[in-house]
């Protein structure tokens, strides 16, 4: 078997009497979809922020592209090649689609800058945030303010701002909130292709992309993880269907 992007070993984390990860581990592989999945509260969030770095796990360790990242913060964890998407929006309304990008590209340099009009004259940001506009399909819209985009675009160019560092795999947080049926079918499209380039950890309650995407499914409930499998085999676990997707959506 390919060796692991990703591999969290046995995270828990408490928020006071809280247990909101419990021996959590899960590992994602090269050119596959890892879908994590459960109900509101199940601790989907936390053990996204555990991967990322934004939060420290109380024990357990996460290994990314075979290296000990634990202790390191979530910028560190990005330049290694974690890409991210957000549950709630991270652009700035008021720039451009391209700014965005162009802002994108530059976070991976890791070095401040003090003139904005010379990052947008930059040859290499602007190949670079080019390149990801035109793979979500964006380019036609490069020159609008983000504000006026709507809902799917504003998703798309996430992923696109996300793809200007390149990144080796994506943590995508409920990508398809809020898209309608051709928003989240074109989405769909994409994560698909995306996949080859850059395997996706992917938070999502829209299960019919779900099922559609993923080459695995984790289940989270309570904290834990209490079952990893194919489509099919989550589909017909028991335990799964009692605890969360009931009779008729697991049909
Ligand atoms: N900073 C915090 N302090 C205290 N409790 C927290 C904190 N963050 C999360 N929790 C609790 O931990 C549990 C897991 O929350 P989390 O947001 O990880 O769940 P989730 O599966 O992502 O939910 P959703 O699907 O609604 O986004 C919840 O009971 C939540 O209230």
């Amino acid at each position: 078997m390919a060796e692991a992007v990703l591999r969290a070993q046995g995270l828990n984390k408490s928020y006071g009497a809280l247990q909101a990860s419990k021996d959590v581990s899960l590992d994602l592989r090269p050119g596959e979809i890892h879908a994590l999945i459960g109900p509101n509260g199940a601790g989907k969030s936390t053990l996204i922020k555990q991967i990322a770095g934004n939060i420290a796990p109380d024990s357990g360790r996460v290994e990314l592209l075979g290296r000990d990242v634990t202790a390191l913060d979530t910028v560190a964890r990005a330049r290694m090649g974690l890409g991210r998407t957000f549950q709630i929006s991270a652009l700035a309304m008021d720039y451009t689609v391209l700014q965005n990008a162009v802002l994108g590209a530059l976070g991976g340099r890791g070095r401040p800058f003090h003139f904005f009009r010379n990052v947008m004259k930059d040859p290499e940001l602007l190949e670079q945030a080019h390149d990801a506009l035109e793979r979500v399909g964006l380019t036609d819209d490069a020159n609008r303010r983000t504000a006026d985009l709507s809902h799917g675009q504003r998703r798309q160019l996430e992923v696109a701002v996300a793809l200007t560092l390149k990144p080796r795999l994506f943590l995508m947080d409920e990508p398809m909130a809020g898209l309608g049926a051709a928003g989240s079918k074109a989405l769909t499209g994409f994560l698909d292709g995306l996949r080859q380039e850059a395997p996706i950890l992917l938070v999502e309650h829209d299960m019919d992309a779900v099922f559609a995407l993923a080459d695995r499914i984790s289940v989270l409930v309570y904290g834990q993880i209490i079952a990893t499998g194919t489509a099919d085999e989550i589909r017909a676990n028991a335990e799964v269907r009692r605890a969360y997707l009931g009779e008729e959506d697991a049909a």
